[in-house]
């Protein structure tokens, strides 16, 4: 049962010898088999870019609700999941939660093979602004191709963390599903609603995710007694979380922790989640050869379609959608 979030400093995984590699491997091994959370230190991300992407997410948000409500996420041409999510829209609190968000992935054409021949849905182009200059570069040429590198790194911890080569996971992680969001949190009321947070409490639906928070306090960790566990800011870390998908692969050993978000510093709370998963036509099921199987192999794709279909507002007014 755990009472705080461990820190691990990746610098000597980033530059060390194999002997460093395995040391700091075991060291998340560890976190994710009895936390399912832990802060990475050292990544090798510069906290002048992560500022940058913080002062775009404020330009971005500080917008008119009409200029926003132009790259809606319900009306994305596209429907792959991208581009604006207004405050209420996505339900992992009964009544909705208290966020705005702004989520894209990885630029793809409208007409790549995969989406078109085979169907892969979320897969395609971004939605984005045609009005603020820079924004795409930063958060997009610059942050998401970083956090992706990193993304790599990470798999590469855990297939060692495993027993497995470091490079296991990276057949199926070639055109890899990854999301990042930028997230504004409003401050919460005094008296709190539970079925209105900042964001319900959850369990995240792919790999393992990599979180930047602003400066303000809010997410929460539910440990096995029930209790909420603060995991407060720390700087130039990320918190690392494992996801469903990576539970399911791991056949248990891996925890995707439940969490949520009520931001109480009473000012604006910002944050930037990576959501870090496979390719599309991935399955995922059991690693372990030696275990019953407490999972059914899932395609990648399908899986998180079905995920973002229940958390959804928009996906939820219209159940003849292609999504
Ligand atoms: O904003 C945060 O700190 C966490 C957000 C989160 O849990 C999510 O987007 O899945
Ligand atoms: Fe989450």
């Amino acid at each position: 049962m755990f009472t705080h979030i461990p820190l691990i400093d990746f610098g000597p995984f980033l530059n060390g010898t194999d002997e460093d590699r395995q040391k700091v491997s075991s060291e998340i091994g560890d976190a994710c088999r009895n936390v399912g959370f832990f802060y990475l230190l050292n990544h090798g991300v510069s906290s002048s870019l992560i500022e940058r992407v913080y002062e775009q997410a404020e330009r971005f948000f500080s917008q008119s609700i009409e200029e926003k409500m132009k790259l809606y996420i319900g009306s994305c041409p596209y429907g792959n999941n991208r581009g604006y999510t207004p405050m209420l829209e996505q339900k992992l609190s009964l009544k909705g939660d208290l966020k705005e968000g702004f989520d894209f992935a990885m630029e793809l054409p409208a007409d790549d093979k995969d989406r078109i021949e085979r169907g892969a849905s979320l897969y395609g182009p971004n939605l984005w602004p045609d009005n603020l200059e820079g924004f795409r570069e930063c958060i997009y040429d610059e942050c998401y191709l970083s956090m992706v590198s990193l993304g790599h790194r990470v798999l590469e911890a855990f297939a060692l963390s495993l027993n497995l080569p470091p490079n296991y996971f990276k057949s199926m992680c070639q055109k890899p599903m990854v999301t990042m969001r930028l997230l504004y949190y409003p401050p919460q009321p005094i008296i709190i609603d539970e079925d209105q947070l900042g964001c319900g409490a959850h369990t995240d639906y792919e790999c393992f995710t990599l979180l930047s928070q602003s400066n303000q306090s809010g997410l929460q960790v539910r440990n096995n007694k029930g209790e909420w566990i603060n995991a407060k800011p720390i700087p130039n870390t990320f918190v690392v979380n494992i996801g469903d998908l990576m539970q399911r692969w791991t056949n248990d050993q891996f925890k995707s922790t439940i969490h949520r978000v009520i931001n109480t510093s009473g000012t604006s709370r910002y944050s930037i989640p990576v959501f870090f998963g496979p390719d599309y036509f991935a399955e995922v099921k059991c690693l372990m050869t030696d275990q019953i199987a407490k999972y059914e192999p899932v395609i990648v794709g399908e899986y998180l379609t079905q995920r973002f279909y229940d958390t959804y507002h928009y996906r939820q007014k219209d159940s003849t959608s292609s999504m």
